[in-house]
């Protein structure tokens, strides 16, 4: 079937729909050359219209072990060209089959270097994606429809879950948490402990846990403001470890501001310079919103990164209080796991804590 996206500024970019059926979310594109199932299924998309920059996308099919999480949450998908046949010896499906089996409405055959240049240089903005024969009344009608903005609430764990292990014990904050910064907390011999996203301190408490953990996850970081209100009451009481949206809360637990970026990060090639180390690793990055340099001025919380392309934070440190948190991506899953280490940091503030104890 024939489909297109219509921008908000009524641009529009053309070819074919599988999948689908009309849908709308804020259109951002991830330039990431692989990867792609691991971004269907980020949870942080939930809400948004994901665009691959890269020219061929399925060409190694799909595979469960990639999933991120239970489904993919994206609301629409949108690339050039949509390989059917890939080559992989890890390969158990097609993408074509996955989205459509998860009824994901995926634009291809779109000339997706003229999105990614609008969104550039207009900013991200919302889109629909609709059959290129809908009726202009009918469009006009979902143009008018409200962007939701609660989808932490979608994304979380309905129930608290536990994945049991020897060391140190953490409560996680699933705000729409990835599976490999499950994984890789786990690896480091974490016992884990995940709450859904609006779990109040008192209840995190009583699990007596050695440190938190705050995920990623969708949306603006101001509309979690029960999260916020949460993480204050735990600034105090245990080392917490935050990323992505988990960064971006306990800044403002912290007293910080956010701001939202002009087309964002996402990608898995970001250089992020260590201010400590001097150091520059290539990182995995997904987010829309920024901690704002100007508001921590007078705060006790210290810039530890920095994104090499535009100077903005991406990792902070509190000056007194066992909290660190980054904006990127540690857990990789697509991109480098150069910044793996970072769980191991954790694990050390906690065992610190531990002998102050
Ligand atoms: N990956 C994330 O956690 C994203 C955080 C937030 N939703 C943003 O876009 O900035």
């Amino acid at each position: 079937m024939k489909g297109k996206l219509v921008l908000e500024d009524g641009s529009c970019f053309y070819g074919q729909l599988i999948a689908g059926e009309h849908t709308t979310g804020e259109v951002v594109f991830n330039t990431g050359m692989t990867g792609y199932q691991e971004i269907l299924t980020d949870p942080s998309y939930c809400g948004q219209i994901v665009t691959m920059t890269y020219p061929l996308i399925g060409n190694y099919g799909v595979n469960t072990d990639f999933d991120q999480s239970r489904k993919p949450f994206v609301k629409g998908y949108i690339v050039s060209e949509l390989c059917n046949k890939p080559s992989n010896w890890q390969s158990e499906d097609t993408l074509v089959s996955y989205l459509k089996k998860h009824k994901i409405s995926c634009l291809y055959d779109v000339d997706t270097r003229a999105i990614a240049k609008r969104i550039r240089s207009a900013g991200t903005m919302r889109g629909w994606i609709v059959a290129e024969d809908t009726e202009e009344s009918e469009l006009q009608q979902l143009m008018n429809s409200p962007l939701p903005n609660q989808q932490v609430k979608e994304v979380t764990t309905q129930d608290v879950y536990k994945m049991p292990n020897t060391g140190y014990k953490v409560v996680v904050m699933d705000f729409g948490i990835k599976q490999n910064i499950l994984d890789s907390l786990h690896k480091t011999g974490c016992e884990l402990i995940v709450v859904p996203a609006h779990t109040d301190a008192a209840t995190i408490l009583s699990y007596q846990p050695d440190g938190i953990f705050l995920s990623n996850g969708p949306g603006d970081p101001q509309d979690a403001d029960y999260a916020i209100t949460t993480i204050k009451q735990l600034l105090t009481e245990k080392p917490i470890f935050g990323i992505c949206l988990g960064h971006q809360l306990l800044a403002l637990a912290l007293g910080a501001q956010t701001y939202k970026l002009k087309f964002g990060h996402r990608g898995s090639n970001h250089p992020v310079k260590d201010l400590t180390s001097g150091r520059v690793y290539i990182t995995s990055q997904n987010h829309g919103y920024a901690v704002d340099e100007n508001s921590i001025d007078n705060l006790e919380v210290v810039v530890t990164h920095r994104a090499v392309n535009d100077g903005t934070i991406e990792g902070i440190k509190h000056k007194n209080l066992p909290l660190f948190s980054v904006q990127y991506h540690p857990e990789a899953a697509p991109g480098p796991d150069d910044s793996a280490y970072l769980f191991t940091d954790f694990i050390s503030l906690m065992a610190k804590e531990d002998y102050h104890a």
